[in-house]
């Protein structure tokens, strides 16, 4: 543990370490925790996935937070009449809030007050750290990680994301955390709101933008910016700001057609140090320490990279050939959650058991599948992007990228989802003609001269995955159509029902009557029956 004793760490932060076995900082640790707590400096911080950036960041706040109180509570015993700091009273909102209020012709007019909203309540709570993440499945696993090393102190995290009752999670903030960790939707929805413990947002003492590059584009967070100009709105030298993602420093190419389009003004291509310069002023940091240990590979070195390349049509059975010679934990990404809801129903029929997660899946169920995934050591989750940034679940052995991913980041996040921590993994990347210009652009952004090697397959037994993939795949189309077909026929009989009609086959909407719908079911039967003897000769 001497390692992280010379860092300047607190007893309460080092015993939980030492009961998690981390016995000595990461690289990224190791140089951003001392200019963090020493200096009180910003942090800008790359690095490889899986170098364990969270700490990075959640070591400094916690170690900040202790001494804090510690010196408060030195303070308070000196002079018990002077305010705690604790308390958010003399701090907050001194300066006038302005509304807008509608008179009585109802026209709106603006009135400067100087009392709070009336479901303003002061939490007697200081929040002292906002934790912005991309995903909500990545801010449960962050505060859940940060509660790990906070173990032995009674500093209180809280998640607050979309997709969960907003009720609750204000339940949750009535009892005041010391720590936010939030996707930035819900966090300003309840802003918005005028939820208490959140008035205190342009005073966090801690602002950290986990996964920055992907936080920081326009249009997937609109919400970030917006409170980034509340915060920012008042100057706040006391806040400390972290900035961390494994991409940070990744630029692309300005396309050709933009310089011979305009030649007068020839697009200049975005260099590292612009990328975080517009980053520091759009965040508002002042002076950070930059940490960039990303490496020429972007990749983590211990990720084995490999390709396929084979057509659209044989794609489902290549990758059912991977999977069934490869056992272990496996993460596919899809680019849509149409190709997730596809392959889903496939390889169930395959009997494979996959668990999809999607943006358009309900929270708890998301959640419920990633949690079976992790405690399969042989699970299979399927997911589109939403599951390729952050998530940290040990052991996966293979990501594959059933669909090639559009830019380089997402490529290096995705493979990021395996060899994690110093263990090996595989990343193979599925390629068709039709997507080649796109694997050779994520390779050219990622500086990489030579193209990924080659998955060998045995054609001879593919042959047969092949085979059954075809029949897997026959009867989903059937099964979809007998579904359709069922839910037209039920909805228009209902309709019939209520409006009292009795209806005669024929006058079913056209398509498949009762005679037909059994013989769809013989057919789908048959398929299966072959397809379970083509399944028993694979082992
Ligand atoms: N000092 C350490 N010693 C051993 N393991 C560690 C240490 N610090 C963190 N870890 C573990 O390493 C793993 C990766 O950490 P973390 O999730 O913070 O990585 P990351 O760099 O944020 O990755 P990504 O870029 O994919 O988000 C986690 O399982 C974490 O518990």
């Amino acid at each position: 543990m001497d390692d992280w004793k010379s860092l300047n760490i607190r007893t309460e932060i080092l015993n939980a370490l030492k009961l998690k076995n981390f016995t000595k900082p990461t690289k990224i640790q190791s140089e951003s925790i001392p200019p963090a707590i020493d200096d009180q400096r910003d942090i800008l911080g790359a690095a490889e996935t899986g170098s364990g950036k969270t700490l990075a960041f959640a070591i400094p706040i916690l170690n900040g937070i202790l001494n804090a109180r510690s010196t408060e509570s030195e303070s308070d015993a000196s002079d018990s009449d002077s305010e705690s700091e604790n308390g958010t009273g003399s701090e907050l909102d001194s300066e006038p809030e302005v509304l807008e209020e509608l008179d009585e012709n109802g026209l709106g007019c603006v009135a400067v007050v100087n009392l709070p909203p009336d479901n303003y309540i002061r939490t007697n709570k200081k929040l002292w750290a906002v934790i912005l993440v991309p995903t909500r499945e990545l801010a449960m696993q962050v505060k859940n990680h940060i509660e790990d090393v906070a173990k032995f102190t009674n500093i209180s995290i809280a998640a607050i994301v979309g997709g969960l009752s907003s009720e609750k999670q204000e339940r949750i903030l009535k009892k005041g955390p010391e720590i936010v960790v939030a996707t930035p939707g819900r966090l300003w929805e309840l802003v918005q709101r005028n939820e208490p413990h959140l008035m205190q947002l342009n005073k966090v003492k801690y602002f950290v933008i986990d996964e920055a590059d992907r936080m920081v584009e326009t249009a997937h967070f609109p919400e970030l910016h917006l409170m980034l100009e509340k915060i920012n709105l008042k100057k706040n030298n006391k806040r400390q700001n972290f900035v961390f993602s494994a991409t940070l420093t990744m630029v692309h190419k300005a396309p050709y057609r933009v310089n011979i389009k305009n030649k007068k003004k020839i697009k200049k291509n975005l260099t590292p140090e612009d990328k975080l310069k517009s980053l520091i002023q759009l965040i508002g940091m002042k002076n950070p320490h930059v940490v960039n240990l990303t490496t020429v590979n972007c990749v983590t070195s211990t990720v084995k990279e490999m390709q396929i390349f084979c057509s659209v049509k044989e794609k489902d059975g290549y990758l059912y050939y991977f999977l069934k010679q490869n056992p272990g934990r496996s993460l596919v990404f899809c680019n849509s959650i149409s190709c997730v809801k596809r392959l889903a129903s496939v390889l169930s029929i395959l009997k494979l058991n996959p668990l999809p997660i999607h943006s358009n899946m309900i929270q708890k169920q998301r959640l419920k599948n990633l949690d079976k995934f992790r405690a399969n050591d042989h699970g299979l989750l399927l997911a589109t992007d939403v599951a390729a940034r952050g998530l940290d679940i040990i052991g996966v052995n293979h990501v594959i990228h059933y669909d090639v991913p559009r830019t380089a980041e997402i490529y290096i996040h995705r493979s990021g989802r395996t060899a994690r921590a110093s263990n090996i993994g595989l990343s193979l990347l599925i390629c068709t003609p039709e997507k080649k210009n796109v694997y050779l652009n994520v390779l050219r952004t990622m500086k990489r001269e030579k193209e990924l090697p080659r998955f060998e397959v045995q054609l001879r037994t593919l042959q047969t995955f092949l085979a059954c993939v075809k029949l897997a795949q026959e009867i989903t189309t059937l099964e979809e159509k007998a579904k359709k077909e069922t839910a037209s026929t039920n909805w228009f009989n209902k309709a019939a029902e209520e409006m009292e009609i009795i209806l005669d086959e024929d006058e079913l909407p056209r398509g498949m009557g009762t005679s037909d719908l059994k013989k769809h079911k013989k057919l789908v039967n048959s398929k299966r029956k072959q397809l379970e003897m083509f399944l028993s000769t694979i082992k």
